[in-house]
């Protein structure tokens, strides 16, 4: 089978949300592909919590069945988090049905998610092997879905300030420039992970980025990158700088901003547009502009939504790669 949901900004491009039904109640989820557990606001959580969410009722399912014992919790880089029980139902994304998917039902969240009243939950979309589930870890619904699936991928199709898809089991090639380019994915931290290891500004010459990896992030706004990457970059904007006051690079509204090329997996060069790398202005007075591209220490770097509004992207279950090409 196949399936297809709409991807939708929130304002500012912050996260993508789509729909998905569970047990005959449909929620407005986050899909993230750096994380791997589908869990939900609940009618569990406190009622203080559920104020402005869709909260899934698992006593209004018939097809929800509770795992005696099992528990999730789960924490973000940016310190949100969410924890509760566990149950299965089953889960159909825009026609791509799981029956027996793990959801994992929110006794808590945490203040930033019960502010973000467009997102219900998030599906994690990385490798199972970083489901937080415990004492047996669950399967997210990628890899449940694959065996039923017409083809073993799904894509991300996100674009700046409009609407978007993401699609199971098939690869839609209207949605794309030119040809797909592939490259092999590391899964030994459970990451759609792949070496990264040179990357250009512009028509600039080729730098190198030795040992460096990146891993594709639908569920990060930005795109983080390390110091190599930073300063070479807006070394070639006038006018950028580091602003500690508002916590990262923030440049004028006006400036040209090139385009960055970064290396995917030895394989392919993909090109992130300088539009699409002004983020937001800091403020009303529209005059500077907040990167969309940002550091990050370390050499894992994480292509965030900014990557993908430059970038249509396949991510291949079946056999573990990654492809990229200009959006359509
Ligand atoms: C490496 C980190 C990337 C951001 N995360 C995420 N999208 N869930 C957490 C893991
Ligand atoms: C990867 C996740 C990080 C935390 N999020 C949030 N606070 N709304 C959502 C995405």
């Amino acid at each position: 089978g196949t399936g297809i949901v709409a991807a939708t900004p929130e304002r500012g491009d912050v996260e993508y949300l789509a729909p998905i039904n569970i047990g005959g109640q449909t929620l407005n989820m986050d899909f993230d592909s750096g994380s791997s557990d589908l869990w939900i606001f609940s009618t569990n959580l406190p009622a203080a919590s559920q104020t402005g969410h869709q909260n899934f009722d698992s006593t209004k399912s018939t097809t929800f069945k509770a795992i005696t014992g099992a528990t999730f919790s789960i924490s973000y880089g940016d310190g949100s988090g969410a924890a509760g029980m566990v149950g299965t139902d089953t889960v159909n994304i825009g026609g791509a049905t799981v029956t027996n998917q793990a959801v994992e039902l929110a006794t808590t969240v945490s203040a930033s998610f019960v502010s973000d009243t467009n997102s219900n939950g998030l599906v994690g979309l990385a490798y199972s092997k970083l489901n937080t589930v415990k004492p047996t870890q669950q399967k997210t619904f990628f890899d449940n879905a694959m065996p039923t699936l017409a083809q073993p991928v799904f894509t991300a199709d996100l674009r700046k300030a409009a609407v978007g898809s993401y699609e199971f089991g098939n690869i839609d090639a209207t949605k794309f420039n030119g040809s797909l380019q592939w490259a092999a994915v590391n899964t030994t931290q459970g990451f759609w992970q792949f070496s990264s290891t040179k990357f250009s500004v512009g028509t600039g010459a080729a730098m190198a980025n030795p040992g460096n990896q990146a891993i594709a992030d639908t569920g990060t706004t930005l795109m983080l990158a390390n110091a190599a990457v930073i300063n070479g970059y807006y070394s070639q904007v006038q006018g950028a700088v580091n602003n500690a006051t508002v916590g990262g690079v923030t440049f004028p509204c006006s400036a040209t901003l090139p385009d960055l090329n970064v290396d995917v997996g030895g394989n392919f060069n993909a090109v992130v547009r300088g539009d699409d790398i002004n983020f937001a202005p800091v403020d009303a007075t529209g005059q500077t502009c907040f990167g969309g591209l940002q550091a990050i220490s370390g050499n894992l770097q994480i292509f965030g939504d900014i990557m993908f509004k430059s970038n249509f992207v396949v991510f291949n279950g079946g056999n573990n790669s990654l492809a990229m090409a200009p959006h359509g």
